[in-house]
């Protein structure tokens, strides 16, 4: 076993970012077809060449004050192990029903195995009625898996494997689980949601929708994705006796657009004292609920609605100045801005965050709270060092990347913060 394992801590949504789990998307963005665009959970079609370039940008600025973890290797060596891989197999092709496959898939190298199972796998036609079928796959491309931020949480030092709402993404959280269980890389405590729910088809769980406000203080949006049933369990598994956790906030999301299918696409932290918010849903009176959830010694105490997450957070002693998504100005700004993922901010450190170019009025309004705005391709080149600025947005550009639903924190995964 590997002796220098990375110890999992993430206690806040802003502290300086230690280490991060990524996925560079590959074909498996393109391999689609109009028809299935929709299954797989995207608006559109993305350019795979655009929407790389794009990424790199990501990456690289992460690279520079990070450390990095690239999904497919971490997975190519869990696979290596022979017990691991038979597991992980065992899991998948019996949750897509796909046993008869389970030979083949252990018979390939562990670098073809990585990349069929994010790729996919192109259906073997043995008989009429596969002939027939209209799939072209056996095992569908992880089409979303560059959102890594959805199928595990890192909480403390616990790593939480998601359970998906959606069964086109159930794979990637198999992944996860492999590699948090595999003890290669990581010191954390994993918990399953699969696992937890013994199958109760309601609890369904993703990584958009928690954020770790505070070391005592958890932000869980209910809608598409994350049921009810699914943070009591949630509750119930992390607030024990023995645990720090007090303070559970719940804002309950709008079923549509797709674009408010996590909470992170309505609200995400940019400093100890700012957040960046879609104000129709976080500040103005709207028919869905917050609701604070108070826990003692392992036991829910109170339940109690509350106006909505930034009183929540006062009461908590967190005032959080809202920086409204979209600009002041223009109710369409804001709605056109909060579709191309124009909320989702990932703070690097406190006061440094990462956003799409693209949403020029969220960041005129950040310009106009103290936000340097800085271009991801300075900070890559060295000519512009963050550690020498102070509060600041890097811009990445995103044309393609949006449209597969999500924007800087829902493509990224902290495995650590300080
Ligand atoms: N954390 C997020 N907001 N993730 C966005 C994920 C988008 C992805 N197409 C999905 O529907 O699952």
């Amino acid at each position: 076993m590997s002796t220098n394992r990375l110890t999992l801590n993430v206690q806040s949504e802003i502290g300086k970012l230690e280490a991060v789990m990524l996925h560079y998307p590959g074909p498996e963005v393109e391999n689609m077809t109009p028809k299935n665009a929709q299954r797989a959970l995207y608006n559109d079609i993305l350019n795979l060449a655009i929407a790389q370039k794009e990424y790199a940008q990501l990456k690289g600025v992460l690279e520079k004050y990070s450390r990095v973890y690239e999904v497919s290797d971490l997975l190519e060596k869990v696979v290596e192990i022979p017990r691991q891989r038979a597991i992980l197999l065992q899991k998948i092709c019996s949750a897509e029903k796909v046993q008869d496959y389970f030979e083949y898939l252990m018979e390939l190298s562990s670098h073809q195995l990585a990349r069929v199972l994010i790729e996919g796998l192109p259906m073997q036609v043995k008989t009429l009625t596969d002939f027939l079928k209209e799939e072209y796959y056996a095992l569908q491309p992880l089409y979303n898996f560059y959102f890594t931020r959805d199928t595990s949480v890192v909480i403390g030092n616990r790593s939480l494997v998601c359970k998906m709402a959606n069964a086109v993404r159930m794979r990637e959280s198999f992944i996860m689980d492999a590699i948090f269980n595999s003890g290669l890389f990581f010191n954390t405590q994993v918990s399953n949601m699969y696992d937890l729910s013994h199958n109760n088809d309601p609890v369904t769980i993703e990584g958009g929708d928690v954020l770790v406000a505070r070391e005592d203080v958890l932000l869980v949006g209910s809608g598409a994705r994350t049921t009810p049933q699914a943070i009591d369990l949630l509750i119930r598994e992390l607030c024990g006796e023995k645990s720090c956790r007090k303070h559970v906030i719940v804002q309950q999301l709008p079923e549509a657009p797709e674009s408010f299918i996590h909470l992170d696409m309505v609200f995400t932290f940019l400093d100890s004292n700012t957040a960046m918010v879609y104000k129709p849903l976080i500040i103005n009176s709207n028919p869905y609920k917050t609701v604070h959830i108070q826990i003692e010694n392992g036991r829910v105490i109170k339940i109690s609605q509350t106006n909505n997450i930034p009183t929540a957070l006062k009461k908590l002693g967190m005032e959080i100045e809202p920086v409204i998504c979209g600009g002041k100005a223009d109710d369409w700004d804001q709605e056109r801005e909060q579709w191309h993922s124009g909320a989702n901010f990932l703070a690097i450190a406190p006061g440094k965050v990462l956003s799409y170019a693209r949403n020029i009025n969220t960041l005129e309004e950040l310009n106009k709270k103290g936000f340097e705005i800085v271009p991801a391709e300075d900070v890559i080149n060295g000519k512009i060092d963050l550690e020498r600025v102070g509060k600041c947005v890097v811009t990445l550009d995103g044309s393609e990347l949006p449209r597969g639903g999500g924007g800087p924190r829902c493509m990224t995964m902290p495995l650590r913060r300080g």
